[in-house]
């Protein structure tokens, strides 16, 4: 099925971008003064477009901060009064989407849980239908980007045009160095089937921790991304939520001097050409790279006849892991990523075992 959708750029409602849209502000609004003193230092660095603030906070399990809820967005309108900044933060219900139109919010966002479930997108769509809002939309916490698209096309269907994409990354299924898996494919993935949707990195909550945030923003304009938004306190170290990922809007102003802004693609005929003669050559490697494994795809055939007749099964788990760990090693001669091999050898083993199988079992 084909997706179309009806998206504006970030420049139709936000005419004075010029660079990466940067998003910043506290994970949770916790008090009016650290609200606005944390909006008054952002708001010195012209490269921060927008003011965000967690009000309604879902938290994985009860008991810790869950937002100082609806009296955020009065501060939220203060911010916006005071420094010019337009303000956003996420809606998760119908309710907060009410309030947050009505206290005149330049952009909501609906979180990785409530994207993760079509009802909420729904009944969060039927709210802002017909209003000119800016929603943006988080990555679901699985790396489904079909569930992500729905929740685009359900806002998409109720007539919002001013959409954004937030990568976030994914719940990893085990201990990771980031507290998310970023899972860049599922972006390329994303970018490839709505390419007109401008997507921005959250390297907060892929990160987990500060430290992190340089490398994963990088990575993100790398990507093409179209801008961040990295979480700040006016004083990290008391925040009452995410404390190890938030920073300072100095620390803040620190990664975003150090990051290189990439361009998707530039008007150079030199650059072109250069491109271009590289690229016709990764073409010829993969016609090879495809007409070996077809050739090794038919002696696995002659393989599994030649079992067939011996009734012998097709899985050989000592020939298996020996060749696994001959490639591995080979992979790291020339210089290929361990997993990308091991991914790589258990695709082709997978298909090799299965084509044996369907051998086997033909009438
Ligand atoms: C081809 C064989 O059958 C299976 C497929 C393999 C492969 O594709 O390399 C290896 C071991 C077997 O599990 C074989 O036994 O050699």
């Amino acid at each position: 099925m084909g997706i179309e959708l009806d998206i504006r750029p970030i420049k139709a409602w936000l005419p004075n971008i010029n660079n990466p849209l940067v998003i910043s502000g506290p994970c949770s609004l916790e008090t009016e003064e650290q609200t606005l003193e944390t909006a008054r230092l952002l708001a010195k660095d012209p490269r921060v477009f927008i003011f965000r603030g967690g009000v309604w906070k879902p938290r994985t399990r009860p008991g810790s901060f869950e937002g100082v809820g609806s009296i955020g967005l009065k501060w939220l309108q203060m911010v916006k009064q005071e420094t010019g900044l337009p303000v956003g933060t996420e809606v998760a219900n119908a309710q907060h989407t009410e309030e947050a139109l009505k206290a005149g919010l330049d952009v909501i966002w609906i979180g990785a849980r409530s994207t993760a479930s079509p009802f909420v997108v729904q009944e969060i769509a039927d709210v802002v239908k017909g209003t000119d809002a800016v929603v943006m939309v988080k990555n679901p916490v699985n790396p489904d980007v079909q569930l992500w698209i729905g929740a685009l096309e359900r806002l998409n269907q109720a007539g919002i045009k001013n959409l954004v994409g937030i990568h976030r990354g994914f719940t990893p299924f085990r201990e990771t160095k980031y507290r998310n898996h970023p899972n860049w494919s599922t972006f390329i993935e994303l970018r490839r089937l709505l390419p007109n949707l401008p997507v921005i990195c959250d390297p907060s909550h892929i990160a987990g921790k500060r430290e992190y945030l340089f490398e994963i923003s990088q990575k993100a304009f790398d990507m093409g991304m179209d801008g961040l938004m990295i979480e700040s306190h006016r004083d990290p170290s008391c925040a009452l939520s995410d404390k190890d990922q938030q920073v300072t809007p100095a620390e803040l102003a620190k990664i975003l001097d150090k990051l290189v802004i990439r361009n998707a693609t530039i008007e150079n005929k030199q650059f072109e050409n250069q491109l271009e003669l590289l690229r016709s050559r990764i073409d010829a490697l993969d016609t090879e790279l495809m007409e070996v494994l077809s050739s090794r795809m038919e002696i696995a055939r002659e393989i599994g006849r030649y079992k067939k007749e011996n009734n012998v099964t097709a899985l050989q788990i000592s020939r298996w892991t020996e060749l696994m760990n001959n490639r591995i090693a080979l992979g790291e001669k020339l210089n290929l990523n361990k997993t990308f091999v091991q991914i790589l050898f258990q695709l082709i083993h997978e298909d090799s075992v299965r084509m044996q199988t369907e051998i086997m079992d033909e009438e």
